[in-house]
């Protein structure tokens, strides 16, 4: 039985400075290409959230060495070829990422294996990437068509591919450009809206050519990689819900120090904006591997909005939090073509409009995103979290602005990405009475 979670203010202010904790699409992708690469990968500012230890476990099942202290990484690899054949699964607990970008990364290694996961993450579809992986020559299968995990891979010979992508999905271009890069020939991905370009990045970083040009990427396979040093800047998803509670709180205003400002995540300050709060960049640095800086959000009145087309890859795990915060604002906030939402740790449409419904929210499910109506007050009560990190959170935030208290019935889910979550949350709040 897992336990509950009481969350209670009074007249709460969030004031003060916080450095969130590093971004974990970057820190899975350091440990992969860490990975892949030959020599030592030296990582700074590595998320220790439960979806990247996932990753690291197992790269160091497949003979990587790994050692992590903190937030600071060291990777020896013997490069991809060397890799051994594991003895147990591989299992990627609760991680999407993991499961998904490890399919391609393993489709063009020499490496044997089966690849598993948690409740939730075997009930995720996988077909999106075991179709054009098994398009390029990938040996995965499951006896059951390659939808859900466990699935075997068998590493081998891999050609290239001409692959427009049905979903706007940065695992699946990942997954794909993973397997291209030891894939015979050229493999070039189509995307309809641009999704976050961490492995673009990364992959120059560690000395691969790859060439972008609009939604389209392509790579020659056959690139030998070479260990590099990776800064991993704060995560701007976890920030969000902190950027949320200063919009959403009287009074507050709160600097987040060192969040990542890739313009392919950047979806959520742009709605801050648009929706009236106050948006300042204090400075902004790294422009050449991944943009970061430091942003202050303060409260100010707030007026709804509509959130859709190319923005919604770039804020699709902060929807979850933009509801609540709709809630708050004047007016209607229309989400839409954000069907994806359905496919995640849960169906993050149905789990947000039940739990806001229950705190009296004015909030409509559609097939594709969310209609919610505000302002409206929200009263405490016993919400769920379906084990999903961002509906955990999502409830801990409402807290702020609830008329009494909130139970999560499961928050510790929210290690999965934010193991420090609510010392931060505390700390805010403190300085807040403080002042
Ligand atoms: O590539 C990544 O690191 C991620 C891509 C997104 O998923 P999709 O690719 O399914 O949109 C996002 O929701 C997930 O949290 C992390
Ligand atoms: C969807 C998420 O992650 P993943 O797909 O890696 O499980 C998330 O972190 O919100």
């Amino acid at each position: 039985m897992v336990g509950t979670k009481t969350v209670q203010f009074d007249h709460p202010v969030l004031k003060g400075k916080i450095k969130v904790p590093g971004d974990k699409s970057i820190s899975h992708r350091a440990i992969m290409l860490g990975s892949i690469a030959q020599g030592r990968t030296a990582v700074k500012g590595f998320l220790d959230g439960e979806d990247c230890l996932r990753t690291i476990d197992i790269f160091k099942q497949l003979g990587v060495s790994i050692e992590r202290s903190g937030t600071d990484v060291l990777i020896d690899s013997p490069g991809i070829y060397n890799w051994k054949n594991p003895t147990n699964d591989l299992y990627a607990g609760n991680s999407g990422t993991t499961a998904r970008l490890m399919l391609g990364i393993l489709s063009g290694s020499a490496v044997t294996c089966r690849l598993t996961g948690d409740e939730s993450l075997s009930k995720r579809p996988m077909k999106r990437v075991t179709v054009p992986l098994q398009s390029m020559g990938a040996s995965i299968s499951n006896g059951e068509g390659g939808e859900y995990l466990p699935l075997s891979i068998a590493g081998g010979a891999i050609k290239g591919i001409d692959y427009n992508m049905p979903v706007a999905s940065a695992q699946v271009k990942s997954a794909i450009l993973f397997a291209g890069l030891n894939a015979e020939g050229i493999t070039v991905v189509k995307e309809k809206a641009v999704s976050r370009d961490h492995t673009e990045r990364m992959f120059k970083q560690f000395g691969a050519k790859i060439e972008q040009e609009g939604n389209t990427v392509s790579i020659t396979g056959g690139q030998l990689l070479k260990g590099t040093n990776v800064i991993v800047p704060g995560d701007i998803s976890s920030a969000a819900f902190f950027m949320v509670a200063a919009a959403m709180v009287e009074g507050s205003s709160v600097d987040f120090v060192d969040v990542g400002l890739n313009p392919t995540r950047t979806g959520i300050i742009e709605v801050l904006r648009q929706m009236g709060a106050q948006v300042e960049v204090i400075d902004q640095k790294g422009e050449a591997g991944e943009p970061y800086g430091t942003i202050r959000i303060s409260h100010a009145p707030l007026k709804g909005m509509e959130i859709s087309g190319t923005i919604i890859p770039t804020l699709i795990d902060e929807l979850p939090i933009i509801a609540l915060l709709a809630t708050q604002a004047e007016g209607t906030t229309v989400i839409k073509d954000a069907a994806e939402l359905r496919v995640k740790e849960t169906d993050r449409i149905a789990a947000v409009t039940n739990e806001l419904t229950k705190l009296g929210a004015q909030i409509e499910a559609t097939e594709d995103g969310m209609i919610i109506k505000g302002p409206t007050p929200l009263s405490g009560g016993n919400l769920e979290s379906y084990g999903d990190h961002r509906l955990g959170m999502m409830a801990a935030i409402a807290a702020l602005i609830s008329e009494s208290s909130i139970q999560i019935d499961d928050a510790s889910c929210i290690a999965i990405s934010y193991p420090n979550f609510f010392d931060h949350l505390t700390k805010l709040v403190t300085a807040g009475n403080e002042e």
